[in-house]
């Protein structure tokens, strides 16, 4: 049996006496959308900095396709195939949507800080970018200045970003944050859409949203996996109810 695209093995953090990620073990396959649900604070995002590599775990181990990436530098991740969501900090508000996404896909083939370049090495990167826009529903926008593209069409360009690396595994943080509901629903097509070529480990608060995509759901309270499995088991799971979506959300 082939390894998982991504495999966590019993990884700790702490921040002096803070437990916040305690022996969390998870794996993700090709094809896949497993979810990372729980409450504020429980260690979602220093969980999915560990894997990205922008934090070194205490103990334990990632592996990629097999292979253990758990000492990899962050662009050495991004190289191997571990693509994380950019935040919208990182797009530049002046240039448009193509420039942004091109200029991603450059960084991701090392060319980005040579001077010298074929003409044909732009034309690709820009090809490619037009191709990732209309990827994620921005077709139409390649030439909008980004500072004039609405919220939702950020978190897509901020998608169509993460996607230039050519990843193996995406990793994202939140993309329904902020929003509409039409937007949203536009959001959950797209993942639906790309998990099929991806495997994806998704941090979502939208529980909507996670229970349309998720083919698997771990819970994470305090730092640690408290039920991992479908969004039934999660919703009929009376700890969980208690320690994350309350009561009334059956
Ligand atoms: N650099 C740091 N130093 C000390 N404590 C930290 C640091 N970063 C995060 N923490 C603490 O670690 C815990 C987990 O934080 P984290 O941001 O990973 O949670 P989260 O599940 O992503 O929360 P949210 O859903 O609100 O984004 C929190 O108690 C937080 O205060």
């Amino acid at each position: 049996m082939s390894a998982p695209l991504l495999e966590v093995q019993a990884l700790g953090k702490k921040y002096g006496a803070l437990v916040v990620t305690d022996g969390v073990s998870l794996t993700v396959n090709k094809g896949e959308l497993h979810a990372l649900i729980g409450p504020n604070g429980a260690g979602k995002t220093t969980l999915i900095s560990q894997i990205a590599g922008q934090l070194m775990p205490d103990s334990g181990r990632i592996f990629l396709e097999g292979d253990d990436i758990t000492s990899l530098a962050p662009p050495q991740r991004t190289q191997r195939g571990v693509g994380r969501s950019f935040q919208i900090t990182s797009i530049f508000s002046s240039m448009t949507a193509q420039e942004n996404v091109a200029l991603a896909v450059r960084a991701s083939l090392g060319q980005s800080f040579r001077f010298w370049k074929p003409a044909s090495q732009y034309e690709q990167a820009r090809e490619q970018a037009y191709e990732l826009l209309a990827l994620v529903g921005l077709g139409g926008c390649g030439h909008a200045p980004c500072n004039e593209l609405a919220h939702g069409q950020l978190r897509q360009l901020e998608l169509a970003l993460a996607l230039a690396a050519a990843p193996k595994v995406l990793v994202l943080d939140e993309p329904m944050a902020g929003l509409g509901p039409v937007e949203a629903q536009h959001m959950v097509g797209l993942l639906q859409a790309l998990k099929k070529d991806y495997g994806i480990l998704l941090i979502e608060h939208d529980m909507e949203a996670v229970f349309a995509l998720a083919d698997r759901i771990s819970v994470l309270v305090a730092g640690r996996i408290v039920l991992s499995g479908t969004a039934d088991d999660v919703r009929n799971s009376d700890e969980v109810r208690q320690a994350y979506l309350g009561d009334d959300d059956a």
